[in-house]
């Protein structure tokens, strides 16, 4: 095998293992709006708990999609036989990771005065990947460590700043993000 397929395969399985939270941070957005999860109350320093950019519809829509994804992962790994099944508690976590990833970016990004939308270079491309991969680790270590190899997590956090750019530079231009960041 030549270094470059050996290369494709990498990034094709580091796609493959992050799909379910790369599908669900994307349609929280499309699906976000309506009553905020902190209720609109404030923290104690007088600002906003997590901000009107953290909703019930985003969080539950986007978390469904990501877990269906993953059930579909499962049945077409079961006929490749090539790529790792994802776990049912991994795709959960993926999903449902993903975006806690993504509310606690915003309570730490309220608690240092940034308002909704400000820009947070890398934290806000790598949130989502965290969150994923602390509540994978914390509810399937097993799974997690045979999956996620030190090189797919290495390829992962080059990967994801460019795919975000570009999905939220899509998204800008087809209206469903105000910024394209
Ligand atoms: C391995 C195999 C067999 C297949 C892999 C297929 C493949 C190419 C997978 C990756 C595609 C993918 C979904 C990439 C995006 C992952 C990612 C980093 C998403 C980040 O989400 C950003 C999102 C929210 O931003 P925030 O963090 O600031 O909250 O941006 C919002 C963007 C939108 C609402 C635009 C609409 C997007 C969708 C409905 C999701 C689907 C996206 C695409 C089809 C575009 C993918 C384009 C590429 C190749 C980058
Ligand atoms: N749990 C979520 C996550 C996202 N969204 C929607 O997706 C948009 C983009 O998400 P994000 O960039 O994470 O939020 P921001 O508005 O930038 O807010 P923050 O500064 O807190 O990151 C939000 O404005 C919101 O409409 C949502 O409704 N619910
Ligand atoms: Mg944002």
């Amino acid at each position: 095998m030549s270094e470059i397929t050996y290369l494709f395969n990498i990034i094709i399985l580091a796609l493959w293992l992050m799909l379910p939270a790369y599908i669900a941070n994307p349609t929280a957005v499309v699906f976000g709006g309506g009553t905020p999860i902190d209720f609109g109350k404030n923290w104690r320093d007088g600002r906003r708990i997590l901000g009107d950019g953290k909703t019930f519809r985003g969080l539950i829509g986007g978390t469904a999609c990501g877990i269906i994804i993953g059930l579909l992962q499962r049945q077409i790994s079961q006929v490749g036989d090539i790529l790792i099944t994802p776990s049912l508690i991994a795709i959960v976590t993926l999903s449902f990771g993903a975006l806690f990833g993504d509310i606690v970016k915003s309570f730490f990004k309220r608690r240092l005065g940034f308002a909704r939308g400000a820009k947070l270079p890398l934290i806000d491309q790598l949130d989502f990947v965290i969150g994923a991969w602390v509540l994978t680790y914390a509810f399937d270590p097993q799974w997690f460590t045979q999956s996620f190899e030190p090189l797919i997590i290495i390829t992962v956090l080059i990967l994801t700043p460019v795919l975000h750019r570009v999905t939220n530079i899509i998204g800008y231009y087809i209206k469903l993000k105000k910024e394209p960041w």
